[in-house]
């Protein structure tokens, strides 16, 4: 019987990839069926051989790229800086704004800055243009266009050259179905937990590094005095500038707190030959410093309090839409720190609604360390006057920021999405992660920190059952595997460390290995 085999076509042709457009809303390829007999008759001709390029086998994918120019900006979509308005929605008309080419961090005020992309000329297309463009480009190796972040090029920085970009096809996070953790320890069907430490740095930092560090390159090319790239950090966003930097081969220059950053995240950024400042102070102290010092010097600056990183941030949340086939989750639960990321997921689902891929955005959740929690206190007291904290040590330690700088960005997102705040102590946030680790899943302490807001969301009836929900998972745990040990060590001072899973020390004989497998198999038979 003949074997029946499909090929897509034409997969080793140099024809340039066809982008769908509103007339045919879908990417266009075409499937062909070959019978393929046993025994080939002579009058078959034997199909080519494959190339083993698309493109020129002395061309890479940059280059595959820029012979296709037009590609680029071809609906001459744009973007600007404009004051950010917390009484007011994120694309309201105003007078005050800068090109992203400018280097310009805040208002003439004072206040934070906001992105504000053409919505008119993106209005132009439905949302079925828009999914089909963006599902045309999953998983490819199509320069930018195989990362996450820059699949959707027209919704972040839309005017950049794609020559300019630098990339590690981030993104494209496992968006994980946490079935047994979801049922064992809530009662929860369609429970699942967003990836984003799955990447190429650990974190999700570098969905936003990525177009910071591209548009630093664009600058650079036009002559724009930026000597190099800084940032303060509690280890994650000096992580990714420094690998984005280095990938550029752009200077880097990185303020930490010395010793409150794991040593995994210290040496990420020393490995990629950043320049490391290590400071007798915390966090906010850094940041403070970096910003007085990027004021001085020709050092631009990579924390979010520079809105290009929200750009690419928001990626994440049209993903999680995007990996439910733009159904969209009733809840998104995310960590927060200097509070970048929380407005980042709002301004991604709003963009979604507005453009009309969807017709809702998801409620979203807000979740901090009770140890450094100055937006719980803030939503706790109904929004009124806020107060900065001194934010103590926590097994989350990149969170532990006291100021954020994007606290109205915060406020308004929260409040804008029927929005909800909670925390987690020390132990609720360990508890967590190790109950997490337990059914498969290995996250970070912050992740744990947005674990244990679900449980309290979920014990006091707040979310439902059935309710589908999104964890943010911030960063790979393997980034934090001192907290662990220390853990399942149970030497963490006043804490029960109930989930503890200490390895069983045993002599190297077969009675005594038999001895305490039959104990242990025992104890897991009685279950
Ligand atoms: C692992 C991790 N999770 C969560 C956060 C919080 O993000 P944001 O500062 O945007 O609130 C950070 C950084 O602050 C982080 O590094
Ligand atoms: N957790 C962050 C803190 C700084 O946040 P940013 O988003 O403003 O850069 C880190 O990893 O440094």
């Amino acid at each position: 019987m003949a074997a029946s085999l499909i090929f897509r076509s034409p997969p080793y042709s140099l024809a340039p990839i066809l982008y769908p457009t509103p007339q045919n809303p879908r990417p266009i390829t075409t499937t062909t069926t070959i019978h393929a007999s046993t025994t080939p008759t002579p009058t078959t001709p034997p199909p080519p051989p494959p190339s083993k390029h698309r493109r020129p086998a002395e061309q890479n994918i940059r280059e595959e790229a820029r012979s296709h120019p037009s590609l680029t900006n071809p609906h001459n979509y744009s973007a600007k800086y404009v004051p950010f308005n917390s009484t007011a929605p994120p694309n309201t008309p105003t007078t005050e704004s800068y090109s992203l080419d400018e280097i310009v961090y805040r208002s003439r005020s004072g206040g934070l800055l906001d992105v504000q992309h053409d919505m008119d000329a993106l209005k132009q297309h439905s949302g079925a243009y828009w999914k089909a463009l963006f599902d045309s480009r999953v998983g490819k190796t199509t320069w930018p266009y195989g990362s996450g972040v820059w699949s959707k090029k027209e919704w972040v920085l839309p005017e950049i050259d794609s020559d300019d970009i630098v990339s590690a096809f981030e993104g494209n996070s496992n968006l994980f179905w946490a079935e047994r953790y979801g049922k064992q320890f809530l009662g929860m069907n369609d429970l699942w937990v967003k990836h984003c430490g799955i990447s190429h740095t650990g974190s999700f930092k570098d969905l936003g590094m990525t177009v910071l560090v591209s548009q630093v390159n664009r600058l650079r090319k036009m002559n724009r005095p930026v000597v190099g790239v800084g940032c303060a950090s509690t280890g994650d966003t000096s992580a990714a500038l420094s690998a984005y930097c280095a990938a550029a081969g752009i200077p880097s220059i990185v303020f930490l707190p010395a010793n409150r950053i794991s040593i995994a995240q210290l040496v990420q950024p020393i490995a990629n030959g950043a320049f490391v400042l290590s400071l007798d102070t915390d966090f906010d102290g850094c940041m403070q410093l970096i910003r007085e010092v990027t004021a001085e010097l020709p050092i631009y600056l990579a924390n979010s309090l520079n809105s290009l990183r929200l750009e690419g941030q928001k990626t994440a949340a049209i993903e999680i839409l995007q990996q439910f086939d733009w159904e969209v989750p009733d809840w998104v639960i995310v960590p927060g720190g200097n509070l970048g990321n929380i407005y980042a997921f709002y301004k991604g689902f709003l963009m979604c609604k507005e453009l009309g891929l969807v017709d809702r955005i998801p409620r979203l959740v807000c979740a901090q360390a009770a140890n450094a929690n100055p937006l719980y206190l803030h939503f706790k007291s109904g929004w009124t006057d806020f107060k900065s904290v001194k934010a103590n040590t926590t097994f989350a330690s990149a969170i532990q920021i006291g100021d954020p700088v994007s606290i109205d960005r915060a406020v308004y997102a929260l409040k804008n999405s029927n929005g909800i705040v909670e925390e987690a102590t020390e132990e609720e946030l360990m508890n967590a992660m190790a109950q997490a680790d337990s059914t498969g899943m290995f996250i970070c302490p912050h992740t744990g920190v947005a674990l244990s807001a679900l449980i309290k969301l979920r014990n006091s009836g707040i979310i439902g059952p059935t309710d589908r929900t999104v964890v943010v998972s911030t960063a790979h745990g393997l980034k934090f595997t001192q907290s662990k040990i220390a853990y399942h060590s149970k030497e963490i001072p006043d804490m029960n460390c109930r989930y503890a899973n200490p390895p069983v020390h045993v002599k190297a004989d077969f009675g005594s290995v038999m001895d305490v497998l039959k104990k242990y198999l025992l104890s897991k038979d009685s279950k």
